[in-house]
């Protein structure tokens, strides 16, 4: 708003006013630059917590590869830190929060906040990195201990060269929206979805099904890598795609907000707007399977008509599930190839998954994996490894084959029930009593009668097993955060001949894994960290890393790292 209306509506005393109360020119002055100042809006603090870490350990990731491009000769002189020596934290602070450039919600002019930049890489979450200078400049300003100032643009994709507006600066780097694509990569395509760009769901659209896949690999192999730079050594397998990139999920959770005076008409229900706090209007997700579309459609149309009822905002759940074709019929009774896609909107109400020939009843609310297409294959892969490590075993003649299997964080029985046959006894814990029931209903329902489910803390495992570990596997499935050093420390004391260690948060497994060789329990080719306890314990070896792509068009993806006990 102009100064001038500020100065006619709020500063000038009217004559009554007036002759109350004169307001001397410097009041006056004051009140403007208040009013000003609040019409402004005001330039966050910058904290290093509020900075994407992806982003920064992508930008540290592209300046060392630069600097080491330009420079084969001497790695001891690389600089740990660019424009700053190591732990000189004032000049980093300094740096950090001295956007050099104008962004457009700390209240400049929009033109004021437009730049043309290279894009350099892309950081776990898709997210390219780009800076204004040149590959030339770049280069040319590492070399010389120089740290460009970067920008965290959605959308694009290395090597591209993109006009984009600054909108919020962050510790380090400035968050950007993307205006165009002045130079495009041949990786490029166009998105189907019409909301792609502004819905935060998804981020990877623009790029070819086969490029996202690499992506993940490479996520995967930076990950690791970065939590021990040994771990740079395993190889990363290629990441098992989803069987369909779009139609996938059997879970969605629109939702929308109440905003204070807004008319209950016009809602927005969806998904959240990138970068921003706002809820985008979505009629339909081409990630949801047919029936969860099908359901989205329904959700909103209830949501729409009960939206006076409404005080504050929700979360719709929406989730698909199998149900016998003839209703009467019974669930356990009903083969699994004889159940039809249906959904369900109710929280509250149960959920059929079907895996292969199993089926899993669960929650609509509790946790299962949502890409019903790729878990034949993701759960038929650590079968195969199970097998495969048990008929090595066996054939050795040492040990025999594997007999236990633990399922850890084992969630309503997924792994624990697949991988049955060919145990003797199989042990699932989880913390949720809800799903530890539908664990065990489940293992009925699928004649796994080998099978038993501890509700409790997956920690306290340990203590209940009284299987030789020579002849156990133990799967570790953790939330996204992954396990802890209590777990992982009872874990190595035990010494299973095998460990099947499944991640959501692939950064979370990299570090428990480096936990693990940091107490000398893991050897990459032959070396491990010296046992930093007096007992000796047991050593594994990284025998496979396999990346699956449950979450085709987003960043996430899911690994699985098989460790097998080398003494
Ligand atoms: C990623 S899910 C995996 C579930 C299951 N393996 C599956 O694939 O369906 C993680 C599970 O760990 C459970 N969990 C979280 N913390 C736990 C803990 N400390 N001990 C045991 N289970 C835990 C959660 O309730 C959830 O079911």
């Amino acid at each position: 708003m102009s100064e001038n209306i500020a100065d006619h509506c709020t500063l000038q005393p009217t004559p009554e006013a007036g002759a109350k109360r004169m307001v001397s020119p410097e009041i006056q002055a004051n009140k403007r630059a208040k009013i000003q100042r609040k019409q402004k809006p005001k330039q966050r603090r910058l904290k290093k917590a509020d900075a994407d870490e992806t982003v920064l350990n992508t930008i540290d990731m592209i300046l060392r590869d630069t600097w080491n491009r330009g420079n084969l000769v001497s790695q001891q002189e690389m600089p740990t830190a660019f424009g700053w020596s190591a732990g000189d934290e004032e000049s980093e602070a300094a740096f950090c929060r001295n956007p050099p450039i104008p962004a457009k919600l700390a209240g400049a002019e929009a033109s004021e906040c437009e730049f043309e930049v290279y894009v350099y890489g892309l950081s776990e979450r898709g997210i390219g990195i780009a800076m204004q200078e040149s590959p030339e400049q770049l280069s040319e300003l590492v070399m010389q201990g120089g740290r460009p100032w970067a920008f965290a643009v959605p959308f694009t994709l290395q090597g591209e060269r993109a006009k984009i507006l600054a909108v919020r600066h962050e510790w380090g780097y400035t968050q950007a929206d993307l205006l165009h694509i002045l130079e495009k990569s041949p990786l490029r395509i166009d998105p189907p979805c019409t909301y792609f760009g502004k819905c935060s769901g998804c981020q990877l659209q623009h790029m070819g099904y086969t490029h996202q896949v690499e992506f993940k690999r490479q996520i995967v192999e930076r990950a690791f890598s970065q939590a021990n730079s040994s771990f740079s050594k395993l190889p990363v397998n290629p990441v098992s795609q989803s069987p369909v990139p779009y139609g996938y999920r059997t879970k969605l959770t629109p939702h929308f907000d109440i905003r204070k005076n807004a008319p209950t008409t016009s809602v927005p229900i969806g998904f959240g707007i990138v970068g921003q706090r706002r809820v985008l209007d979505i009629e339909d997700c081409m990630i949801g399977t047919d029936a969860v579309r099908r359901g989205f459609i329904q959700a909103r149309t209830d949501a729409q008509a009960k939206m006076p009822a409404y005080k504050r905002g929700a979360t719709l759940l929406v989730r698909e599930t199998n149900v016998p074709k003839d209703e009467s019929a019974d669930l356990s009774d009903t083969p699994a190839t004889e159940l039809t896609k249906s959904y369900t909107l109710d929280p509250k109400g149960w959920v059929v998954d079907v895996v292969g020939d199993l089926k899993f009843r669960y929650p609509a609310s509790s946790f299962f994996q949502n890409n019903a297409s790729i878990l034949p294959a993701f759960t038929g892969y650590v079968r195969e490894e199970l097998l495969k490590w048990s008929h090595q075993l066996d054939a050795k003649g040492e040990t025999g084959a594997l007999r236990t299997l633990i399922d850890a964080y084992c969630g309503s029985g997924l792994f624990g029930i697949a991988c049955h046959q060919g145990f003797e006894k199989v042990i699932g814990i989880e913390i949720s009593k809800e799903s530890i029931s539908c664990a065990d209903d489940n293992a009925k329902m699928n004649g796994a009668d080998n099978v038993e489910f501890i509700l409790g803390d997956a920690t306290c495992i340990f203590g209940k097993v009284d299987s030789d570990p020579a002849s156990t596997a133990v799967i570790i499935d953790p939330p996204r955060k992954g396990s802890n050093p209590e777990f992982l420390d009872q874990l190595i004391a035990y010494g299973p001949r095998v460990i099947i260690y499944i991640a959501c948060g692939v950064p979370a497994q990299a570090r428990d894994l480096n936990y693990m060789y940091s107490q000398g329990a893991i050897s990459v080719d032959g070396e491990s960290a010296t046992n930093p306890n007096s007992k000796p314990l047991a050593v594994y070896r990284v025998s496979a890393i396999q990346p699956f792509d449950l979450f085709p068009q987003t960043y996430h993806v899911e690994n699985i790292v098989t460790l097998v006990r080398d003494n």
